[in-house]
């Protein structure tokens, strides 16, 4: 959410803003109702400091004895309270509207991100690691974890339907260990690991983003305030919701693992092969809060892409970071980075990870404050990125490293987290 001052003040950088999302608020027509909302709140309180006034001069005339005088003023006291009474429901009304447009704004992009009006428009700009020559026909992920009976899709789509998978023997290890290792390598950078509930209230979804726009991608707990977070992120965004931290404790670094759950909705038939779209998943996430400053948040931004740059060098995967055009952003995102990694049976880059600046839109929709070095409350810049997705990165993963026997190659990195294991598929 922005701050309706500056929408006030900055009508066209706003309509731009939401013309280059592809973002149909109609920002006139909030404008509109904002005048309307202030000017009926300006009547309410004219009448309310008249009320005031009026019942000191009862008082008064109380006072005198003056009978008719305490009359006529207690006559023009009731003709207010039938305004006031008239009026709150409609501005209380009013005010909820304004509100729910106001969710619907959205963010400034960087005058760095590139226009454009959908991911065919994101812009490579930095590439890492040989592309594999293999020398045998190689496998694609799904033929490989068949070959070692490392999934079980029919069995999980008996439980739990579509786009669900069963991870079996060293890919369940596999993907431990990688939410270990991230976990270990982060903590290691000062972040501080969190396990967060999968599970949280409407006004955490609210305040990250998802809703109300995105509603449609989470689950939802019957008959109660409860759902099914896509990320960590909402769970983390919503613990600090209404307290005002101290300026000296920012930035909060945050590693926080969580399993995920997404409806995919507007998907169907896309990525349907093995495990790369599922409704569950299992993330690491990086998250920072830090003071409302945009240097502060750019040093950040750039911390996070690092960070999962070096946790990918690790497992020894080629990528490419892209930066994540206007129209592909999402309304809440100031900047945005797209990690891709290699995908051998693809012959082409796919998203393993997604690094975002947002300012102050989550925070002022959830509420997230500090108290600067000057005493004055505002609100934090929020970050997020991922460090390790699975069973996404599983894909790169056991494709890039796959040997002529058909065996796959555990990085370096990742042995301490498997008990020392080479390969998967060797005795
Ligand atoms: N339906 C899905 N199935 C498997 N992996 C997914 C799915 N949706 C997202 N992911 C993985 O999770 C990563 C982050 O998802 S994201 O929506 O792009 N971004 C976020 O969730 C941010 N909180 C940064 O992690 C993706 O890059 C991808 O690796």
């Amino acid at each position: 959410m922005l701050d309706l001052a500056f929408i006030r003040s900055n009508p066209d950088v706003v309509k731009e803003a939401a013309r280059l999302k592809n973002n149909s608020i109609d920002i006139d027509a909030l404008l509109a109702l904002d005048q309307h909302v202030v000017a009926l709140q300006h009547e309410v309180e004219e009448a309310r400091a008249k009320q005031n006034q009026l019942s000191k001069g009862i008082q008064q005339a109380a006072k005198e004895k003056n009978v008719e005088l305490r009359n006529n003023l207690i006559a023009e006291g009731k003709k207010l309270a039938e305004l006031i009474k008239a009026k709150e429901p409609e501005l209380n009304q009013m005010t909820e509207e304004r509100y729910n447009m106001l969710l619907l704004v959205p963010n400034i992009p960087d005058p760095s991100t590139p226009v454009g009006k959908d991911e065919s428009e994101n812009v490579p700009f930095k590439y890492w690691g040989e592309l594999p020559e293999f020398g045998f026909s190689a496998l694609d992920h799904y033929d490989l974890m068949l070959k070692h009976n490392l999934v079980d899709i029919e069995r999980a789509v008996k439980v739990a339907g579509s786009r669900s998978y069963v991870l079996r023997g060293d890919a369940a290890r596999l993907e431990l260990a990688l939410i270990n290792f991230a976990m270990d390598k982060m903590a290691r950078k000062g972040f501080t690991p969190l396990i967060v509930p999968s599970m949280a209230r409407d006004f955490a979804f609210v305040g990250n983003g998802q809703f109300p726009k995105g509603r449609d991608q989470v689950y939802e707990l019957k008959d109660q305030d409860l759902f099914l977070v896509g990320t960590a992120e909402v769970s983390i965004t919503g613990m600090y919701k209404d307290e005002i931290l101290k300026g000296e404790e920012l930035p909060l670094k945050f590693v926080g693992y969580s399993p995920c759950f997404r409806q995919e909705a507007g998907t169907y038939g896309k990525d349907t092969r093995g495990v790369f779209r599922i409704h569950q998943f299992n993330k690491v996430e990086q998250y920072i809060i830090c003071k409302a400053d945009h240097e502060e948040s750019v040093f950040w931004f750039e911390q996070l892409l690092q960070n999962a740059e070096e946790l990918i060098q690790d497992l020894e995967l080629p990528y490419r970071v892209v930066n994540v055009c206007t129209g592909d952003m999402g309304d809440g995102k100031v900047g945005m980075y797209d990690i891709e990694c290699w995908v051998p049976s693809e012959k082409r880059y796919r998203e393993t990870h997604s690094c975002s600046y947002l300012h102050d839109w989550q925070a002022r929709r959830a509420n997230l404050r500090y108290r600067d070095e000057e005493g004055k409350v505002r609100f934090v810049h929020t970050l997020n990125n991922t460090a390790i997705a699975s069973p996404r990165i599983l894909i790169p993963l056991l494709e890039t490293h796959q040997q002529a026997d058909g065996s796959v190659r555990i990085p370096e990195a990742l042995r301490p987290f498997m008990g020392g294991q080479e390969f998967i598929g060797r005795p």
